[in-house]
């Protein structure tokens, strides 16, 4: 099992300097969809060669996986999709990256790290400050995106989320995914894991009102 990585570790406190909309993406109208602790991005690889009027951006902590599907993305000619490296609460709460918060249309939290000591509970990614910071600056209608295979991370982050009151739950059941950021409701690596190994997945949908 891999050593999950310390997003409070000093070494990601220097934030690297993000382009603007137009240099990382080859048309910067169109939807944008954030994906947080996305790994070695498979899963935006399928969704932006699948679903090009989307623009798609993962931030992840691990640099060398970051560098590699940086590479890729060049190799490949890939005009809407873009990796960002580092701690996703420091990218987003510093001042000059507040752009990108204001553009998105969504987020997902897929499968993050679950930090399963009490203690350790202040690495998870989703974060009182953080969500509050979220309510702050998202526009209205963004949808966020949980999942998770750990009961006790998804009551951790569902209770987080929805004691905000700007975020409201959306009904999986009423949800319209064929205009979403996945119509073909693709999955991340974990998320096809955890069922071929018949686990249960706990999962939510939030609305900022
Ligand atoms: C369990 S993996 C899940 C990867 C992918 N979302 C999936 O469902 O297959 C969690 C990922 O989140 C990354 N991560 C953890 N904390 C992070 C943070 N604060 N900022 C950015 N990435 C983070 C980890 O390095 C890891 O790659």
């Amino acid at each position: 099992m891999r050593q999950h990585v310390n997003p409070l570790s000093s070494n990601f406190n220097q934030i690297e300097k993000l382009p603007s909309l137009s240099e990382m993406f080859g048309d910067s109208k169109s939807n944008l969809h954030l994906d947080i602790g996305c790994a070695a991005g498979e899963f935006l690889f399928d969704l932006a060669l699948g679903n090009t009027s989307w623009n798609y951006l993962g931030i992840e902590i691990r640099e060398k996986l970051v560098k590699n599907a940086k590479l890729k993305v060049i190799e490949r000619e890939i005009k809407n999709l873009y990796f960002i490296f580092g701690n996703a609460n420091n990218i987003l709460n510093d001042m000059q990256n507040k752009f990108i918060i204001k553009n998105i249309k969504s987020i997902s939290f897929y499968f993050p790290d679950p930090w399963f000591k009490k203690r350790h509970y202040k690495r998870r990614v989703i974060q009182p400050g953080f969500v509050n910071m979220l309510s702050n600056s998202l526009q209205k209608g963004t949808l966020i995106f949980i999942k998770t295979d750990v009961k006790d991370l998804f009551n951790y982050m569902d209770c987080t989320i929805s004691s905000n009151f700007h975020f409201k739950t959306i009904d999986k059941k009423d949800f319209n995914y064929s205009e979403s950021f996945n119509p073909i409701k693709l999955k991340t690596d974990r998320e096809k894991y955890v069922i071929y190994n018949q686990l249960d997945i706990y999962e939510k949908i939030y609305i900022k009102i």
